[in-house]
């Protein structure tokens, strides 16, 4: 027998659709992602914790879950939203269907939901919080929160340092909730990596000797991280660095800017993206809620190096000194395009020469 369930908003508006995978109420910010394909890797991207996502796209679980697009091991998230789950995929390496695997991961899920009505609610009040439930009797008083003792980087950070074998030069990723697809692209420029926790010191990450420091993605508002901003702005001071979504965001509030909440986010495979210096424009993937505000970079030696098309925010920085840059976007693509997957060769690029011009 088919459940019924609801999608319950802050602002009072529920959606009646139909339970799949765990049948557990959950509450998170709402959120909708634009992209057409990528499901899998979207669900499994630790940016996405405490949030429910509205998949736009009518038809999800096409092309079914298979064992290599997860981005993490982690399903941060606290539910999704479709217009339909497709129940009977096809393609040659799907493993299960889309409703089998939040099943097998306790997911909250709600099919059959007018997504395009419920967007256009974001689009027009912002996002808000929102609940999925069983029953929609008494929820209103509800609260929406589940208050949290930790941030949310400390859930999905590594506890420990990890070590990943490869080349030259070696790279440490400071885990705020890093996608895989970060860590394979460095390796497979022939980078070793170390992925180390979020909490990790100044001195452990200069005892591994690295040769570039790379700052991950990761959930939540950067202002929570705001005990970290000495240790970060000293890294960057030290090596060279990217800084990635989250990253970036932190680079910029360490150095000085301020960062600010977006009235609906950025989420989705195809942002175009500015670069100010030729004019291109790249088409990005993206997955956020804050922005660095571009009057405070003023106050920082970082100048805007990409705009958002459509609304102008800042999609990238580089620093006027020292070799550290930021992008808002993920040019390690995963679910989207990878069309800036260049940043990433640029980045490493940038670590060999500053190595040789330290030895
Ligand atoms: N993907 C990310 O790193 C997201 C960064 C931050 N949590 C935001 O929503 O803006």
């Amino acid at each position: 027998m088919k459940e019924k369930g609801y999608l319950l908003l802050e602002n009072g508006v529920f959606f009646e659709g139909v339970r799949v995978g765990s049948t557990q109420d959950m509450t998170g910010e709402v959120v909708f992602n634009t992209s057409m394909t990528g499901y899998q890797e979207i669900l499994t991207d630790p940016s996405y914790a405490d949030q429910i996502i509205v998949f736009c796209y009518p038809l999800i679980g096409n092309y079914g879950i298979n064992d290599v697009d997860g981005e993490s091991e982690i399903h941060a998230l606290s539910g999704a939203v479709f217009g339909e789950a497709c129940d009977i995929p096809s393609h040659y390496e799907s493993q299960s269907s889309l409703v089998d695997y939040l099943n097998k991961y306790n997911i909250s899920g709600l099919v059959n939901i007018d997504t395009r009505a419920l967007v256009k609610i974001i689009r027009k009040e912002g996002t808000m919080r929102g609940k999925i439930v069983s029953s929609i009797h008494e929820q209103v008083a509800k609260p929406f929160f589940t208050h949290k003792q930790h941030t949310l980087v400390e859930e999905v950070s590594v506890k420990s340092s990890v070590y990943f074998e490869g080349g030259s030069p070696h790279i440490v990723i400071v885990d705020y909730g890093y996608k895989k697809s970060i860590r394979t692209s460095l390796q497979a420029e022939g980078c070793r990596v170390t992925v180390v926790p979020y909490s990790s010191s100044y001195e452990w990450i200069s005892s591994l000797n690295p040769d570039g420091v790379l700052f991950s993605n990761g959930p939540g508002n950067p202002e929570e991280l705001s005990y970290y901003y000495p240790t970060i702005k000293k890294l960057s001071e030290s090596y060279p660095c990217l800084g990635i979504c989250l990253g970036h965001q932190l680079l910029a509030l360490s150095h000085g800017a301020s960062t600010t909440k977006l009235h609906y986010g950025h989420r989705g495979g195809n942002h175009p993206v500015k670069n100010l210096k030729t004019n291109k424009v790249y088409i990005t993937s993206q997955n956020h809620g804050y922005e660095v505000m571009e009057s405070s970079l003023v106050h920082t030696s970082f100048t805007a190096t990409h705009l958002n098309v459509n609304d102008r925010t800042v999609e990238g920085m580089v620093h006027t000194r020292l070799p550290v840059l930021g992008v808002q976007f993920h040019p390690e693509a995963h679910a989207g395009p990878s069309d800036t997957s260049f940043i990433l060769k640029e980045f490493i690029q940038l670590v060999k020469e500053n190595a040789h011009a330290a030895s």
